[in-house]
């Protein structure tokens, strides 16, 4: 074991069923590396379809139990395990910066941010309302409560690998739902450390369960076959999402999808340039560009365009690639060798069919997994980086001319997760804004990911919403009680 994380109390190297912290069933095991260096941090559980259903039982027979709690209960449990994470986030942020590369102050962040979907629940639990309506016939009383929709499998990514869990397992929880878990097979550590907490915040054993392992179709197939598994929710790539859904259709699992993006970040003329190149380099650089509502098209018009790549280029040529342990690191590596040749190809393919390099434009000698930041002029929507989701650090530039124009281009993509716009005219954000098919607009603004907003998007970008007041509703299911005779 690698020797920043020997000393760790958090770091879990088997999956979690029913309480126990338990090996894989054959001893197997799957190998945890630095993205950064490439060395070996860990070995942890390799599990598969067997412990998968022994997981799906624990959390079955968990859930009368759980699901009776009272809502104060739950949100004092709950309370608890936030004030663990957030007690222990600089170490929680060295685990996740050592797993996935992000620099640790993203880490630290992704720590916090996830913490906060925990106490957000935490205090949405107990708001789980009823109705009682008036019945059209006397002696009559029609009644609805809200009811948790039971055993929940979660499926997360690699990027965020602690957040996008603790944005599933609280709400789940909150509404009194069991749950098991299966994080990304590259970075299960940051969701095992997260699992150890919520054991000593007082989760009663098989409501929460974490099964790794690399077999993810294995895993997957239980989980979306298994009638005791009453909903589904992922986070990932909208091909395994359509997968997903799919194969949950068997039994008709609710589901909820938080799957890919290709944001439009619209810079119109009149832009204040400052915000615009402040929100873009959030937008399109941050975790090296992997994550799902990086801008992935920078629409820029006319007026503004030379303006904006030199400035872009200027503020670009400070990043400062590397170890996301080094603190004087601003971007780390991508995932896998294999994301990062993805990246290239991309990039080459632009390059091909006449997209300028006015920075980067190929691999890092950083290491296999660095890519250089990399600006693309001239691009145009024949090119992959218009239609694909580039998730790395390369920002290819398209011009338009004219509102209509512009609108045209955000919304030529299946996906529809965020978009982005600047311009001072109070005219053009409600008709552009209105005018572009998107989960999340942000305007004059790329942070827009918080506890407190309803976070998805709409087309092939996912269904459902995460965090909000609108979150808990994924996990709960309405009765009616039509009481007659009084
Ligand atoms: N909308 C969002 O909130 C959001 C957030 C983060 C990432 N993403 C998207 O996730 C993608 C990047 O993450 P990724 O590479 O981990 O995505 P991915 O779809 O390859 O994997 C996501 C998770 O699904 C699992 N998985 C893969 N194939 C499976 C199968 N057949 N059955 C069951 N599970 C399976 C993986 O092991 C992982 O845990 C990007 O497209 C990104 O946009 C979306
Ligand atoms: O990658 C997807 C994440 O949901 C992005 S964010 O951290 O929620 O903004």
């Amino acid at each position: 074991m690698n020797v920043l994380l020997k000393n760790s109390r958090l770091v879990m190297t088997q999956g979690l069923i029913n309480g126990e912290w338990v090996d894989a069933d054959q001893k197997a095991t799957l190998v945890v590396d630095n993205p950064a260096t490439g060395e070996e941090l860990v070995r942890v559980a390799d599990m598969g379809a067997a412990e998968t259903r022994r997981a799906i039982t624990a959390a079955h027979g968990a859930f009368p139990g759980w699901s009776a709690t009272s809502a104060n209960q739950r949100s004092l449990i709950l309370e608890t395990w936030y004030d663990l994470i957030i007690k222990h986030q600089d170490e929680l942020a060295l685990i996740l910066t050592a797993e996935q590369g992000k620099p640790l102050a993203e880490a630290k962040g992704e720590i916090v941010y996830g913490a906060a979907y925990i106490k957000w629940f935490a205090e949405e639990a107990k708001r789980v309302y009823g109705d009682v309506i008036p019945a059209a016939q006397a002696g009559r009383r029609n009644i609805v409560i809200k009811q948790p929709i039971g055993v929940v499998a979660a499926i997360t990514p690699w990027n965020f690998p602690s957040a996008m869990l603790a944005r599933k397992i609280a709400p789940a929880l909150a509404a009194g739902c069991t749950i098991v878990c299966k994080p990304a097979a590259e970075t299960p550590l940051s969701a095992l450390a997260l699992g150890l907490l919520a054991e000593q915040a007082g989760v009663p054993a098989g409501v929460i369960n974490m099964v790794v392992g690399s077999d993810a179709p294995a895993i997957g197939n239980e989980l979306t076959g298994s009638k005791w598994v009453r909903k589904v929710t992922f986070t990932g790539s909208t091909p395994v999402g359509k997968l997903l859904m799919k194969q949950c259709a068997d039994t008709v699992k609710r589901t909820s999808m938080e799957l890919g993006g290709n944001a439009p970040i619209i810079i119109f003329d009149d832009a204040d340039l400052d915000q615009a190149i402040n929100g873009a380099l959030i937008s399109k650089f941050r975790n090296s560009g992997q994550t799902c509502i990086c801008s992935n098209r920078l629409l820029v018009q006319s007026g503004i365009y030379d303006r904006f790549i030199e400035r872009l280029s200027e503020a670009v040529g400070e990043f400062r690639l590397g170890n996301g342990q080094d603190a004087t690191t601003t971007h780390g590596p991508l995932i896998t060798d294999k994301a990062a040749l993805g990246v290239d190809e991309k990039v080459q393919d632009a390059v091909a069919q006449g997209a300028r390099i006015v920075t980067g434009g190929a691999p890092s000698d950083q290491g296999s997994r660095f890519y250089q930041p990399t600006i693309l002029a001239d691009a145009t929507p024949d090119m992959r980086v218009f239609r694909e989701e580039i998730f790395g650090p390369v920002a290819p530039i398209f011009k338009f001319e004219t509102d209509a124009e512009a609108i045209e281009l955000a919304n030529s993509t299946e996906y529809g997760l965020a978009a982005y716009l600047f311009t001072q005219n109070l005219s053009r954000i409600w008709k552009v804004s209105e005018a572009i098919d998107f989960g999340m607009v942000g305007v004059n603004e790329t942070a827009i990911s918080s506890e407190a907003i309803p976070f998805g998007g709409v087309k092939e970008s996912g269904q459902g919403r995460e965090g909000s007041k609108y979150g808990l509703d994924d996990y709960l299911e309405t009765k009616l009680i039509c009481l007659g005779g009084l």
